[in-house]
């Protein structure tokens, strides 16, 4: 086999980030060369936490962490926090105990601007929360763009409707101005929306699969899983959840499980809309300039095989 490719993950930790981290940190094809924080499913200093919590429960405290902003991009929008998903401690409410470790000096935005510096084309960047990070390294290093191999996000709902509101997608949602820097910054994005992620659902009985294996992550996860399985029958009137961040994970190593469409992605960042994201499908030559032209394309996923990756997720989760 090839070297493994570097992933980045920028996270929110949250149940299903979680899930994504460890399905990483069990996957031959990559190498987890850092996480960084930022606030959705909690606030950073608590995605700061959890993200070290995570590590030492894998035994991979090597892997450094890297503190995100605990601000919007533009500073005066308020942070919204999703507690009501991943319980008040984005773990289940499992009330762990603090993390041994400590983030290092440089903030999320400093580390990912480092790396993709020193790794030119070779970083792959997985973001799994609202895109303030990202949109603040595209601004501290205008080579940034260029320097990132790829970056692949879970974010926006793709002619669905989102999960916040009909609108708009949490991800999306949580940052929009930050969104849009990111989808027009230029660097080869994958965008992987819920119109896919919903398609990814973990059965109760994929639950019991997962308690019945003897790996040491399957038993934490079904630990902290319950609280992320009632709030899908609350919202959603269903006896699954979606596994968003881990089958995003899987994009950035697997793409072919997905297929994908491109096109100029652009953000709502106002009005009742605030957070819609809108594919441009380049299907007509518009007469007038309008804000899409001459912008540059990401790729969108369309399709997912849903079953290979919900097996690939359950293989790697039950690994010790
Ligand atoms: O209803 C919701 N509100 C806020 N966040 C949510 C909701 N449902 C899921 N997620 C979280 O947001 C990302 C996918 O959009 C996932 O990380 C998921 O955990």
């Amino acid at each position: 086999m090839g070297e493994r490719k570097k992933i980045i993950i920028d996270t929110d930790p949250g149940i299903d980030d979680a899930m994504a981290i460890f399905v990483a940190l069990n996957s031959p094809e990559v190498d987890v060369i850092g996480l960084t924080t930022i606030f959705g499913n909690v606030y950073t200093t608590l995605a700061t936490r959890n993200a070290l919590h995570l590590l030492e429960v894998a035994g991979r405290t090597d892997i450094p962490v890297a503190e995100g902003t605990h601000q919007t991009f533009l500073k005066e929008k308020k942070v919204r926090i999703a507690d009501f998903v991943h319980g008040k401690d984005g773990l289940g409410n499992q009330n762990f105990p603090p993390p041994k470790g400590k983030p290092i000096e440089k903030s999320g935005p400093e580390f990912l601007v480092e790396q993709a510096k020193l790794h030119p084309g070779q970083i792959t960047v997985v973001a799994l929360g609202p895109l303030t990070n990202i949109a603040l390294a595209v601004q501290l290093d205008p080579e940034f763009s260029k320097n990132v191999g790829q970056i692949v996000l879970l974010g926006g709902a793709f002619a669905v409707n989102g999960n916040v509101n009909p609108a708009s997608e949490a991800n999306i949602f949580g940052d929009p101005e930050a969104a849009d820097i990111v989808f027009t910054c230029g660097a080869d994005i994958i965008a992987v929306g819920i119109n896919v992620t919903h398609q990814v659902v973990m059965s109760a009985d994929d639950k019991d699969k997962l308690a019945s294996s003897n790996g040491k992550l399957a038993q934490y996860l079904c630990k902290i899983l319950d609280v992320y399985y009632d709030y899908h029958l609350t919202a959603y009137e269903i006896k699954g959840v979606y596994l968003h961040d881990p089958a995003t994970i899987l994009a950035a190593f697997l793409p072919s499980l997905f297929t994908y469409t491109e096109g100029v992605a652009r953000v709502q960042t106002s009005g009742i809309t605030r957070g819609l994201t809108l594919l441009y499908n380049n299907q007509k030559k518009f007469e007038e300039v309008n804000e899409w032209s001459n912008k540059p394309s990401v790729k969108v996923a369309v399709t997912i095989d849903a079953p290979a990756v919900l097996k690939l997720i359950m293989d790697r989760l039950m690994k010790s």
